[in-house]
């Protein structure tokens, strides 16, 4: 039997735990990192990178598809086989970079195996190995969740871990879950002429808590494919195919080659003997960690990532990973960690994206600022979608927004730097926008509220009759 002794122990070698490892080492620690598998993150392998490949080529489809609006005739023809290697090819890239980071771990640092709790900072390790750790960083990111409906048409279930190894496109494929993955996924394979229909218990898109966003979306993406809210599903397999019924909101059924089960990904923590640690575990056997230290109660343990279940982005599982590993490293004097402005995009087209804090809605101000007629749009054929921006009612100051239009990606990165920065609406009217830009767009919404507070307007520079703006 190998015993393994360090400061740091850290469960998964994804996003967040590699960052752990390196801040913890950078601050002086011994470390280990173990992993069942060293093979690239969730957002290379099945993840960030290889949806946005596909979503890249849903997206040259579309363009082509949609270029008579312009005056130019062009009908795209996907081939489903180059789409996939091509993806692939490019998602094997992005791979090889998170394998060359892994190669520049020290030696003696990795250590491969599944790893399971025996105590508070004991660890066994499939392969037999124990290690004694002074702190543990879980950072084992999450796994798909299969609704039980599904059982019955099992070998026509995907899930994101299989979808990108498909040798083709399919003809048809029914999504469960109208979140994020869903929705992305659903309205790329759409765009590449795959029939798609989303399907989702719930009452809205994304679990959004703003309905009037999150209705404009569903109209929007509803005259891409079907979208059926408020269902409950059932599954049989027919003919080889999964023939789903639904019931609620509208009625009906369908067959599908495949069954994308995009219904949540919680975190894997099952398996990783928590309950031999003696911490207070939830329903779902899950610890509850400080979101700022990442600490577990006063333990030795830290939970980043997915793993911590808060903000599952990317972006996020890097700073977690950070702040966690540091305070493992110089547990038992843990320091809060500064988090950033939440900010989350998802990437269909229109994007949909939050930022900062919406759930103090009714005590803000909200200003709204629509893209229907926006000059930017209108030139690009792209003139839909919603803004709701939230701010202080005191002085404007912006806390908030809720944003599904053209170009939410980057409109959402400015509003969550202008937060972070503590700026008010005032202060935003105040800045440069070019013109005709999608930026010019969120003014609307930041005249609102400078209305709604009596701040003022700097009129020199925001005079809002600009044609087009
Ligand atoms: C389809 C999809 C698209 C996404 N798109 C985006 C996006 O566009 N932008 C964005 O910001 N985020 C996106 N995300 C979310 C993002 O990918 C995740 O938030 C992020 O990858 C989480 O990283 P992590 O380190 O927590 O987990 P992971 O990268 O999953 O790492 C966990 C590691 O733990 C290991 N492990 C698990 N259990 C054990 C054990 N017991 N012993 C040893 N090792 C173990 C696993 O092998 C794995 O290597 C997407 C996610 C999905 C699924
Ligand atoms: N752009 C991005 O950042 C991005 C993209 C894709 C995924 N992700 C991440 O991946 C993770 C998983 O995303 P997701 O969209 O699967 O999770 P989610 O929890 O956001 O959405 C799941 C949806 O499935 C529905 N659902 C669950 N069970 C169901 C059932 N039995 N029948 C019908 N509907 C059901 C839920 O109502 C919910 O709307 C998230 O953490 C997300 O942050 C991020």
């Amino acid at each position: 039997m190998t015993t393994k002794i360090c400061d740091v122990a850290i469960i998964g070698a994804g996003t967040a735990g590699l960052a752990a490892e390196l801040s913890a080492r950078r601050h002086g620690a011994s470390t280990l990192l173990i992993d069942e598998s060293f093979s690239g993150t969730t957002c290379t392998n099945v993840g960030c990178m290889p949806s946005k490949l596909l979503i890249a080529a849903a997206a040259a489809a579309h363009g082509a598809r949609h270029a008579r609006t312009f005056g130019i005739a062009a009908e795209p023809v996907v081939d489903g086989v180059a789409v996939l290697k091509r993806l692939r090819l490019e998602r094997d890239r992005f791979i090889a970079g998170v394998d060359k980071s892994i190669g520049r771990i020290p030696d003696g640092v990795k250590w491969k195996g599944r790893a399971r709790f025996t105590g508070l900072t004991t660890l066994e390790i499939d392969d037999g190995t124990v290690v004694e750790a002074k702190a543990v960083v879980i950072a084992v990111g999450a796994a798909p969740s299969i609704p039980a409906f599904l059982d019955p048409v099992q070998a026509a279930v995907l899930t994101n871990e299989t979808l990108f190894d498909l040798e083709t496109l399919p003809i048809s494929v029914a999504v469960i879950g109208a979140g994020p993955l869903g929705l992305e996924l659903a309205q790329a394979l759409s765009r590449l002429g795959v029939e798609t229909r989303v399907f989702d218990q719930g009452d809205r898109l994304a679990s959004l808590d703003d309905k009037e966003v999150s209705g404009q979306l569903a109209h929007i993406l509803g005259n891409e494919f079907p979208i059926h809210l408020e269902v409950q599903l059932s599954a049989r397999l027919d003919a080889g195919k999964a023939l789903l019924s639904w019931t609620g909101r509208s009625e009906g059924s369908a067959s599908f080659d495949y069954v994308l089960a995009a219904s949540g990904r919680p975190p894997r923590l099952k398996d990783l003997g928590l309950e031999s640690t003696g911490l207070v575990l939830d329903e779902h056997g899950a610890p509850k960690a400080d979101p700022c230290s990442l600490q577990c109660g006063a333990a030795p343990i830290f939970l980043a990532g997915d793993a911590a279940n808060g903000r599952p982005v990317l972006h996020e599982a890097q700073a977690e990973g950070a702040i966690a590993g540091h305070n493992a490293a110089r547990y038992p004097d843990v320091l809060p960690g500064k988090r950033m402005v939440p900010l989350s995009i998802m990437f269909t087209d229109p994007a949909m994206a939050v930022v900062g804090d919406i759930s103090r809605r009714s005590a803000t101000i909200l200003g709204a600022a629509s893209f229907e007629d926006q000059g930017r749009a209108k030139v690009f054929a792209t003139n839909h979608g919603l803004a709701h921006i939230l701010a202080d009612p005191l002085d404007g100051k912006l806390i908030g927004a809720v944003i599904a239009a053209p170009a939410a990606e980057h409109t959402a990165h400015l509003l969550a730097w202008s937060i972070q920065h503590g700026m008010t609406a005032s202060q935003m009217l105040a800045l440069p926008y070019y013109h005709p830009t999608y930026e010019e767009g969120l003014k609307p919404a930041f005249r609102a509220i400078c209305k709604a507070v009596g701040s003022s307007m700097p009129m020199e520079r925001d005079d809002g009759f600009l044609a087009g703006a």
